[in-house]
């Protein structure tokens, strides 16, 4: 990956977090303000490609405008090797990303990231400043709690309306043919060049594609010969806005970016959308008017745009139990080479309340019940185990308040099963085991349940912890995890993000308001490297497979997954068909259970690969070897264990 030079990294006040993007200037990467852990973009420009003039240019337009919807310039930083704009950090990509997604927003989505590059525009415009290249390329996302805010950037051949009016066809007509005016093609720029723009792209928000396509010479001969044709797909009180927006000439458009925003606002209130929080707020008078818009919770973000058709759901084979499961794991099977994609064995470590047992099964035994080959071993713990997590020690067991370790289970079935206490809390505490089992992290609530502190632990091979007391383990020292005052910190997750690095998640409230989700990365001796916050309030969440990847629930849109990078920092909301109940991650992608027993299969990136009718009421899910699932489920008649190979079942994956 590419990175600052050493001599850059040295002198710059910026931690980067990675590269997000090659534009056609220079790189632009995630970074953290080292004292303050703002978190920024730093966009390289390339002294070769951005000559000083053209820098300064953009640096001047970009200073002047500071609005919430315009990727403003904090700063400038000037390294030893490079000059960087130090920009707002958009983590929501580009709107060309979500567009591509195959994902349809809400119509009320669409509509109030349109409203928002108006308000934008409407600000650049009272300054004097015409963009000239709105597209949704340039368009870049925040993700809010119920959807996304749009800020327009790249001004980085947007005209003083002033030099405009001094050579009125001097512009060139340098831009993206799909959203130019007509007037563009011969050069000439105006706010109303902005506009038709917009319209381009609500037309494209609302239909799925735009009016016009095919090559330059094509769209531009469209542009200005062709008319407007209207889907139907494009609801019929939208369609005057259209028609007014994208006029082909420029005095018949909207006079202002303010006159497009109260039509878009009528429009939306007439198609319906009236619980729309159309908040037109003017702060500093009527030229700074500053628009913004929320969306009422009750409306989903996105829905896929093509629903999956169900597959028919193949089982390898059902066990029926005798007590509920609420925790699952899978040992790698002892002789299963690394990569055979479904194993001979399965061994299966299985928790009913705060009884935990150990099977092994023969997987190729269809469609008889699972068959035990070695003894299976059972244990009693004092409290009831909410997670079982399998490392090179043996199998850990989580209760709210306590952590047991058991060894690997005896080969002898009149030895009995060794069972150790780990460590116990005070309160109900949250638990993260590194993977190889080198160091285990403990967040726990604070006595007042505000704050709340980390202890993180080294942990030694199996057969040192035996001889280590109990006591070792109490944290003698915790990190606290303090709130600013009159807050409240609810820990929701912590995970392992490597050998070194876990993530704590935690929703920052004041009374019982939610105010935002904190993603804390510590390293393993408890340093807090940096705080990333997200608007949204999340519910069930997982680590991916991929290093530094959550996956999560949208605790506000049941049918909303937010899978959320870390370095750098990126968050895609996905719509999906089901309402997940359970998650987990594969290493290639992740799956979802329903309470009613739908299964939806998400490929790496999000996108739905499989869908199956499973057996009602799961309850816990373990994924083994590359395509086998484990399911145990538990109705009011019966519990069971079910088993399947994905190799066998119609998906899209490639195994
Ligand atoms: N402020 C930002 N926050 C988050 N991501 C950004 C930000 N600015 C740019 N990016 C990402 O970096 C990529 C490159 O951005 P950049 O503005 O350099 O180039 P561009 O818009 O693709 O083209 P151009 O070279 O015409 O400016 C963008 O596509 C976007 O994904």
């Amino acid at each position: 990956m590419a990175s600052f030079s050493k001599k850059e990294r040295q002198r710059s006040r910026y931690r980067q977090l990675g590269l997000i993007g090659q534009g056609q200037f220079g790189r632009v990467f995630c970074a953290v303000h080292r004292q303050t852990g703002q978190l920024v973009a730093l966009k390289n420009l390339e002294r070769q490609r951005f000559p000083t003039h053209k820098f300064l240019r953009e640096l001047r337009f970009l200073l002047t405008l500071q609005h919430e919807n315009i990727v403003t310039c904090q700063a400038l930083e000037h390294t030893a090797t490079g000059r960087y704009l130090v920009m707002d950090y958009c983590e929501g990509g580009t709107l060309r990303s979500l567009l591509n997604e195959d994902h349809r927003l809400h119509p009320a989505q669409s509509l109030k990231l349109v409203a928002d590059m108006l308000a934008g525009l409407e600000h650049a415009h009272s300054q004097g400043i015409v963009h000239c290249d709105i597209k949704p390329e340039n368009i870049l996302l925040s993700v809010e709690r119920w959807g996304w805010t749009a800020r327009i950037s790249d001004f980085g051949i947007a005209r003083l309306r002033q030099e405009l009016a001094e050579s009125p066809s001097g512009g060139g007509n340098t831009g993206s043919p799909a959203y130019m005016a007509p007037e563009r093609f011969y050069g000439q720029y105006s706010p109303a060049a902005d506009l038709y723009s917009v319209g381009i792209l609500l037309f494209e928000l609302l239909a799925g594609y735009r009016p016009f396509s095919g090559t330059p010479t094509e769209l531009m001969s469209a542009h200005l010969n062709r008319p407007l044709v209207l889907p139907d797909s494009i609801p019929a009180v939208f369609h005057p806005l259209l028609s007014k927006a994208l006029q082909k000439l420029a005095a018949r458009r909207f006079s202002n970016a303010g006159e497009m925003w109260r039509s878009l606002v009528q429009s939306a209130t007439d198609y319906g959308l009236g619980n729309l929080n159309w908040d037109g707020r003017c702060p500093q008078g009527s030229l700074c008017e500053s628009r913004s818009m929320t969306i009422s919770p009750a409306l989903p973000t996105v829905s896929p745009v093509q629903p999956l058709k169900l597959l028919p759901w193949r089982s390898r084979s059902v066990m029926t139990l005798e007590q509920p499961t609420t925790a699952l794991a899978i040992a790698p099977s002892r002789g299963t080479p690394l990569f055979q994609p479904f194993p001979e064995r399965v061994e299966t470590y299985r928790a009913s309340g705060d009884r935990v047992s150990f099977q092994t099964h023969l997987t190729e035994v269809w469609p008889s019940p699972l068959a035990d080959v070695d003894p299976p071993a059972a244990v009693q713990l004092p409290q009831p185990i909410r997670a079982l997590q399998v490392r090179p020690q043996g199998c850990f067991a989580i209760a709210a308040q306590a952590i047991y370790l058991l060894d690997v289970p005896p080969s002898d079935a009149n030895q009995p099963w060794r069972c150790q206490t780990i460590a116990q809390t005070e309160q109900d505490c949250l638990v993260a085991i590194e993977a190889a089992g080198r160091w285990l992290a403990i967040a726990a609530p604070s006595g007042d349940g505000a704050a709340g502190s980390l202890t993180l632990r080294s942990l030694p091979d199996g057969a040192a912890l035996g001889q280590h007391p109990t006591s070792l383990w109490t944290a003698p020292n915790p990190i606290p995890l303090p709130v600013p005052a009159d807050h409240r910190r609810q820990l929701l997750y912590v995970a392992a993000l490597d050998g070194r690095h876990l993530v704590l998640v935690s929703q920052i409230l004041r009374g019982n308001t939610h105010l935002e989700t904190w993603l804390e990365v510590f390293n393993r001796r408890g340093d807090r490297l940096g705080c990333l916050t997200l608007p949204v309030r999340l519910g069930h969440i997982t680590a991916a497979s991929d290093p530094y990847r959550l996956v999560a629930c949208d605790a506000d849109d049941p049918n909303a997954l937010l899978m959320i990078d870390l370095k750098p920092f990126r968050v895609v909301r996905l719509g999906v068909e089901i309402v997940p109940k359970l998650l987990a991650a594969a290493n290639w992608g992740y799956v979802l259970a329903s309470a009613a027993g739908d299964l939806l299969l998400l490929d790496d990136l999000g996108q739905p690969v499989g869908r199956f009718q499973g057996p009602a009421s799961p309850v816990a899910i373990a994924l083994f070897a590359t395509t086998g699932i484990l399911l145990a489920t538990q109705t009011e008649a019966q519990s069971q264990l079910h088993l399947l190979n994905l190799k066998e079942m119609d998906t899209d994956l490639m195994f």
